[in-house]
């Protein structure tokens, strides 16, 4: 049974693990080479608390586990359960921290890593027990997104991926499995294929960006939310699809490399809200009140959409 988890990492994803694990009644024990990170993460434990609370998520009878903040990999990973990775989307970075990790756990320890995409067979490779190494990718912001995907590697256990998949359930999370360990799994493809699109849009000077956000959001992510792409593909007609992608599928975006838009912002630094820029710019307030906003909306669409309102 997993009680205890060590958290490797504590940026974008970490605080809101931490978050989510704990109101789960597991006990966390969380660490990052960053201090001001680790200072960040407190900060946003209490946000996203509070966002679990507007979902109505209640602790289990046994009560809610722990967050402690720890300063080394091996008081994070000491008498833990279960050892969630969420460094950088770096391989080789991710590898020393498995190194680190192998080090100090027993056999039985599982190593998850929230990896957005990287194999997690390549992954494996690092850990010296890699039939208890399984891909764990949650979506951002992980407190308030309900699906996980679960992903097993060449050498992954189908026991691990089964542990993984029962714990995510058991917090009353959605495990999605992934069959095969294809690169992006299967979030990250879809994601990425409608990223390309719209990226490619607004550099052909097709759309402009804001208008490209309206057009998703109001028309494909407003019902997407409610109803799925192949359920979709039935309710717009199997017909209607064969149509249009028959000279529609030979025109959309294909390029293979990164697109010029975005190295050029990258190249200048422009991260998005990150750095203050990145497709738009943003003031500080507006930072705040960007990411309070998206978490109201997203609780409250959340509670439609599981019949609460
Ligand atoms: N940002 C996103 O929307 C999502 C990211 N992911 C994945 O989750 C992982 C983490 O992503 P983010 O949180 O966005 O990254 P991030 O860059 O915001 O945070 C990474 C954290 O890891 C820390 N770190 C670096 N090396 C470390 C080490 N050796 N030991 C301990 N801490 C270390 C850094 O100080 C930083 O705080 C990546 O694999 C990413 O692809 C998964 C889902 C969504
Ligand atoms: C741009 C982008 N890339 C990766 C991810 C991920 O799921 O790993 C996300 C996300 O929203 O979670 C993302 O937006």
């Amino acid at each position: 049974m997993i009680k205890r988890v060590a958290l490797i990492g504590l940026g974008t994803m970490g605080p809101g693990i931490a978050a989510r694990l704990s109101r789960g009644g597991l006990d966390v024990a969380a660490y990052d080479v960053s201090q001001a990170a680790i200072d960040r993460a407190r900060s946003m434990l209490e946000i996203a608390g509070g966002a679990l609370d507007r979902l109505g998520i209640e602790a289990p009878t046994g009560g809610a586990g722990t967050v402690s903040f720890v300063a080394s990999i091996a008081e994070a990973v000491e008498g833990a359960d279960l050892v969630i990775e969420n460094v950088p989307e770096n391989i080789d970075i991710k590898a020393e921290t498995y190194r680190a990790v192998d080090a100090l756990i027993g056999p039985s320890v599982i190593v998850a890593s929230d990896t957005s995409g990287i194999p997690i067979t390549k992954l494996q490779a690092h850990i010296s027990h890699p039939e208890r190494f399984v891909g764990m990718h949650w979506s951002n912001p992980p407190h308030i997104i309900p699906m996980i995907e679960v992903i097993g590697g060449e050498k992954t256990a189908p026991e691990t991926v089964a542990t993984i998949r029962d714990l995510i359930r058991s917090l009353g999370l959605l495990p999605v499995v992934v069959k095969k360990d294809v690169p992006g799994f299967v979030e990250n493809r879809v994601l990425y294929a409608l990223l390309r699109e719209a990226v490619d849009l607004v550099e052909r000077g097709v759309i402009e960006p804001e208008d490209l956000d309206t057009c998703v959001s109001w028309g494909i992510g407003y019902k997407i939310a409610v109803v799925g792409p192949m359920a979709l593909l039935d309710m717009a007609g199997l017909d209607i699809y064969k149509s249009v992608s028959s000279f529609l599928n030979a025109d959309l975006a294909d390029r293979k490399d990164i697109s010029p838009l975005v190295l050029d912002r990258t190249g200048d630094g422009k991260l998005g809200l990150k750095s203050g820029e990145g497709m738009f710019a943003y003031t500080l307030e507006q930072i705040t009140a960007l990411q309070g906003e998206r978490a109201r909306k997203l609780v409250a669409i959340r509670r439609i959409l599981e019949n609460r309102e």
